[in-house]
């Protein structure tokens, strides 16, 4: 499988150096990638072994055959039509990007014609295949996450107290915290929707890892899963889980048997 990357940041490094240096997706390999400057995508290219792009239309019109996306949401809105348009595949880790139903249902659509697909990774929870199983025949009464990350983890949060920052319905939450909730989202869309999935956000001082308490019930019972995760070391907002989901889904994508 021959990649595409945009965005250099926590998670971009991780999977270039997990890929293009450690070798641990064999015959597949990272061939160019794209950041917000053209001189940060030229160091990282010399850095991780790759090729550096200066616009996404030159990186779509290299030889590859599915675009990571470790950026943001904004990019997500802005480059994924052009992407599927293109005929590559997709790999979103900024899932936020799809609360909104119109935007979800244009790529999906774009999808079908082109023939194409959209990877989501799990990123920071799990529990996801709890979900998908009980909403194949749509009986799901439930769901909601409640994160609880230190400070300085989250914008506005006071440094010296616990405090509840957020509660409420997941679209208001993405749109209030885009680069802290997007683990909503998922859950979204493989349950009952971000209007009717319930969040809660606590900052808390006395924490050091991000974690996130899944609760869902319906016709197959009751759901409680909580993560706790440690902190990518350059990014304390991300939790590693993320950036190893991103790993985890290029992997299955190359594998014959589907598990889960
Ligand atoms: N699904 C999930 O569970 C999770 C999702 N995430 C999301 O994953 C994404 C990546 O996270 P992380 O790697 O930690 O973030 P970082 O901030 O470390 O990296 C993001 C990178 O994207 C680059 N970037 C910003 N704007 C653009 C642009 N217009 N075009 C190209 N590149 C751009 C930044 O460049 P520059 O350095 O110039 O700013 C930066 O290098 C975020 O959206 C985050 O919210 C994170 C954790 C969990
Ligand atoms: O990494 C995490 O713990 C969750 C996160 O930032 C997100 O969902 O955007």
């Amino acid at each position: 499988m021959k990649i595409g990357l945009i965005g250099c940041g926590n998670i971009g490094k991780f999977v270039l150096q997990s890929v293009n240096i450690n070798g641990l997706l064999p015959g597949s390999r990272i061939e160019g990638v794209y950041s917000r400057h053209y001189d940060h995508a030229n160091q990282i290219a010399s850095e991780f072994v790759t090729n550096a792009y200066s616009s996404v239309s030159d990186l779509l019109q290299s030889d590859i055959d599915l675009v990571i996306e470790a950026a943001n949401i904004y990019v997500v809105k802005d480059y994924a039509p052009v992407i599927l348009e293109s005929g590559k595949d997709l790999l979103i880790i900024s899932v936020g990007a799809l609360a909104e139903l119109a935007f979800y249902e244009q790529l999906r659509q774009l999808c079908q014609d082109k023939k194409t697909k959209i990877y989501l990774p799990s990123g920071a929870i799990g529990g996801l295949d709890v979900l998908k199983a009980a909403m194949s025949v749509g009986q799901l009464d439930s769901v909601s996450i409640t994160t609880r990350k230190p400070p300085q983890a989250l914008p506005g949060a006071p440094l010296d107290s616990e405090s509840i920052l957020f509660e409420g319905s997941a679209s208001k939450a993405i749109a209030l915290f885009p680069q802290n909730i997007n683990v909503s989202i998922i859950l979204s869309l493989v349950g009952l929707g971000a209007d009717k999935t319930n969040v809660k956000i606590i900052s808390d001082p006395g924490v050091a890892k991000n974690s996130h308490c899944i609760e869902a019930a319906g016709s197959f019972g009751r759901l409680k899963l909580q993560v706790e995760n440690d902190p990518m070391p350059n990014n304390p907002k991300t939790s590693f889980l993320a950036a190893l989901s991103v790993l985890s889904t290029l992997k299955s994508r190359n594998e014959f048997i589907q598990v889960g």
